[in-house]
């Protein structure tokens, strides 16, 4: 059963289903692990709020498409391309549970249905919020679009910077990563595929 939460540093709420007595327990037990005294003062409330922060930062677990999306597409004329781009997102790696972060840029050309503007967001929000490679994050962003708008085509590229390739490991600290995923006519068409992409270089 979801219930509602409050993460008490920015006074945000939000609904979990996660046990987060069972993830504190868990939290306790790293810091052991690494060495540490979970009962000194300044960890004492340190596993509540890991359990708190990781409901948070995996919530898109939750969420489903219909949920998200929310009944937000309307019918439309035309078939212009439409780019939203610079969507901010934060991520978990999957190998190393550290964050990967960026921006998603979407393009889609529509055939008589439009998504609410907000609902990229929340799109990117749900995937992000969830273990990921960058790659999947494109991909399952691209696949609901093609799902929920069976539009011409669609195009997804992410940026992202890696905190495992940054902190540890390579420890690079410039390189970012860029994927994609073209859907349909961003796929077949070439022109198209360049129109998307000479949008997301230009200035708003
Ligand atoms: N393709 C892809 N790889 C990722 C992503 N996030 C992390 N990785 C990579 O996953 C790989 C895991 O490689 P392993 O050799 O098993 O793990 P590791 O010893 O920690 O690797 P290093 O990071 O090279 O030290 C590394 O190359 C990471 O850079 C991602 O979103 N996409
Ligand atoms: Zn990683």
């Amino acid at each position: 059963m979801k219930k509602r939460i409050e993460l008490e540093d920015t006074g945000m709420t939000f609904e979990t289903a996660y046990d987060l007595e069972a993830m504190s327990r868990l939290a306790r037990s790293w810091l052991e692990q690494i060495g540490e005294d979970p009962a000194r003062e300044g960890l004492a409330d340190t596993p509540g709020r890991v359990a708190r922060a990781w409901a948070f930062l995996t919530r898109g677990y939750q969420q489903s498409l219909e949920e998200v999306i929310n009944g937000a597409v309307f019918e439309a004329e035309g078939s212009e391309m439409v780019v939203v781009k610079g969507i901010e997102f934060y991520s978990m790696c999957e190998h190393h549970l550290l964050p990967f972060f960026g921006q998603v840029h979407i393009g889609y050309i529509p055939d008589g249905k439009i998504l609410g503007l907000s609902k990229f967001a929340r799109l990117v929000d749900m995937y992000a919020r969830r273990l990921q490679l960058q790659e999947r994050l494109a991909t399952q962003i691209a696949g609901a679009l093609m799902q929920v708008l069976e539009p011409r085509g669609v195009g997804v590229v992410v940026e992202g910077a890696h905190l495992c390739m940054m902190m540890r490991g390579v420890e690079k600290q410039h390189s970012t990563t860029v994927t994609s995923a073209m859907r349909g006519v961003f796929k077949e068409d070439l022109k198209t595929r360049e129109e998307f992409l000479a949008l997301l270089r230009s200035q708003p």
